[in-house]
């Protein structure tokens, strides 16, 4: 069975949510009337983009605002959102955090950002996450991760081990580093044997110029989807009968060792 898929890339407007609540939300109308999608994934932080010295009084209380939006749209279009990452304020922390909603308009899974990026200053201004990224939605065992996590194989390899099919990232990659994001997600779609769903933002901020280029990637590494740098819906379908025919040609999960990849120095 295929699943159709849309990445909505847009350019994110620098601290100003309610500008890019009105993007999001024209964004993915016009993808849902064009492409009638099972699945749709937004960028990271595309509430307020990287504008992080503010995010005490911008950032989304409970992240309430976002979730009556993203249910609403979800459940009159029945579509399943991978809604991308928003700042979300609990208290006094705010944490880069992807919000996932089934076709019902459910909110069926939260995940923060694990890994904070010191480059782009995250860690002065937001809390690391300690959930897990699994989720399923229409039967489908899923995954999703933020941008940096990506540099992490260990903690996307831990997900596929526990049965994700289907790895999402929401991102906001920066252009100098666009060899990077195509390499090390191509890396994560073969050792995982599964597919990769990676959505970046265009654009640019007062310390940025983005990436765009997000991917679609099967789990044998071919690229089957790709956008250029401007504002793209992306579509691809995902035939997921791939994923056990290539597992069963290299059996990498059967053949793993785990047993010996614990430190050295612990090993007596
Ligand atoms: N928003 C991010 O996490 C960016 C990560 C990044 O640019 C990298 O090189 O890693």
């Amino acid at each position: 069975m295929k699943h159709t898929i849309c990445c909505i890339q847009i350019d994110i407007a620098f601290g100003d949510p309610a500008e890019n609540k009105r993007r999001v939300s024209h964004a993915m109308e016009e993808a849902i009337k064009k492409e009638a999608p099972d699945f749709l994934i937004l960028p990271e932080l595309w509430n307020t983009g990287y504008d992080l010295t503010r995010l005490e009084t911008i950032a989304d209380e409970e992240g309430k605002d976002s979730k009556v939006f993203l249910s609403e749209l979800a459940k009159k279009n029945s579509v399943n959102l991978i809604a991308g990452s928003i700042a979300k304020k609990s208290g006094h922390k705010v944490t880069n955090t992807m919000l996932i909603f089934d076709r019902e308009g459910t909110l069926v899974h939260e995940y923060s950002k694990l890994h904070l990026f010191k480059l782009m200053n995250e860690h002065h201004y937001l809390t690391a996450g300690k959930e897990s990224g699994l989720f399923t939605l229409d039967g489908l065992n899923c995954a999703g991760f933020i941008c940096y996590d990506i540099r992490f194989p260990e903690w996307m390899r831990e997900h596929a081990s526990n049965g994700a099919e289907v790895l999402f990232v929401a991102a906001e990659w920066p252009l100098p580093r666009l060899q990077h994001w195509r390499s090390l997600l191509i890396a994560r779609a073969i050792e995982n044997q599964a597919f990769i769903v990676a959505c970046n933002r265009s654009g640019s901020d007062p310390h940025n110029q983005f990436a765009g280029h997000s991917l679609v990637i099967d789990p044998w590494g071919n690229v089957i989807a790709e956008a250029g740098e401007g504002e793209e819906v992306l579509r691809a379908e995902l035939d997921l009968s791939e994923i056990a025919a290539i597992r069963k040609q290299i059996p990498v999960f059967e053949d793993r060792r785990p047993e010996f990849y614990q430190s050295f120095v612990k090993r007596d």
